[in-house]
């Protein structure tokens, strides 16, 4: 099977950790090679430009792909999306510049021109609320062109904002929210891939369940388990066994990383011992 991947930009690493952190590692280290064997046997990776990937897995040139909602709208692709990911989050708003001195969309009366890399986006949104607007479609750098006279307003990517204030603009709608997605092939799960592309999707789940998650193990006498119990919290429930040479219980359970310290706190005042923290590598549901 065949997973794109992009050959470069910020979703880049994050995909490549990600699908090194289920075993798909590329074997070839030449930054020129374009389609890679990996660690994973069947598995491939193709680099390919993150706005291409929608229609190259619709086309099913790759099974499976890494990029951004937002080229998955704008490309119109006909593909599933599998897996929402935790990176590339960001929104994609109009914004226009600060000096105009408006708030909302109401406040817009003349035609004005949107430059953007996001023809497609644009174009419903426009439709969709009235606006009367004419589409500059541009590849990227939307910030420069109301500086440069080459438009009114931008439709863009809008993280901290900070790009936009450094540009004099204002950001005054947001069109949708962006992030990382797995996206696959409608026919996928009939090829004959099927198998080993639900496995690698498994384990990529799993992967993303046990971020920030941590196992905890500790030692509690007899006497203090139903305390220690009740301080903790657990995926269903704590598991508890039976120590061989003494009197006493090993309790295990799953801790988000974040309630951790908490956590330990209370659990070592209510009597546990030996508190063992693990990290978690899968959580397969
Ligand atoms: N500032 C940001 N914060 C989070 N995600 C972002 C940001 N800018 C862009 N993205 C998202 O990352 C993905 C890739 O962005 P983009 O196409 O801009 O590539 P890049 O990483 O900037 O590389 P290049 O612009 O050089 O091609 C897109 O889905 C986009 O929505
Ligand atoms: O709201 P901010 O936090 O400033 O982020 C928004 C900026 O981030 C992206 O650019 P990127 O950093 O990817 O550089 P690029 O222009 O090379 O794509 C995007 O194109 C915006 O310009
Ligand atoms: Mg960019």
């Amino acid at each position: 099977m065949k997973i794109a991947v992009p050959n470069k930009g910020r979703l880049q690493q994050p995909a490549l950790q990600l699908l090194s952190s289920v075993g798909i590692k590329p074997l070839s280290s030449d930054e020129r090679a374009l389609i890679l064997p990996t660690s994973w046997e069947g598995v491939q990776l193709v680099l390919t430009r993150t706005e291409d990937i929608p229609s190259l897995v619709e086309n099913g040139a790759a099974e499976v792909g890494i990029t951004g909602i937002d080229y998955v709208m704008e490309s119109r692709a006909d593909v599933e999306e599998l897996i929402k990911l935790d990176f590339g989050r960001a929104r994609i708003s109009l914004a226009v510049p600060s000096s105009w001195d408006i708030d909302d969309l109401s406040q817009l009366k003349r035609e004005i021109r949107i430059a953007t890399k996001y023809y497609n986006i644009a174009q419903d949104y426009v439709r969709r609320k009235g606006i009367n607007a004419k589409i500059i479609k541009i590849s990227g750098a939307a910030e420069v062109m109301p500086s440069l006279g080459a438009s009114d307003a931008i439709i863009d990517v809008v993280s901290t904002g900070t790009t936009l204030k450094l540009h004099g603009l204002k950001e005054i709608d947001k069109i949708m929210d962006t992030y990382a997605v797995v996206i696959g092939n409608k026919s996928w799960m009939k090829g004959e891939e099927a198998e080993r592309i639900n496995l690698v999707l498994t384990m990529i789940k799993g992967a993303l369940n046990a971020r920030g998650k941590k196992m905890v193990f500790m030692n509690v006498s007899d006497k203090d388990l139903e305390r220690v119990i009740n301080a903790l919290p657990a995926m269903l429930a704590p598991a508890v066994s039976k120590l061989s040479k003494s009197d006493a219980w090993e309790v295990i359970t799953v801790v988000e990383e974040v309630y951790l310290p908490e956590v330990i706190a209370k659990a070592a005042s209510a009597g546990a011992r030996d508190i063992v923290v693990v990290g978690i590598e899968k959580v397969i549901r």
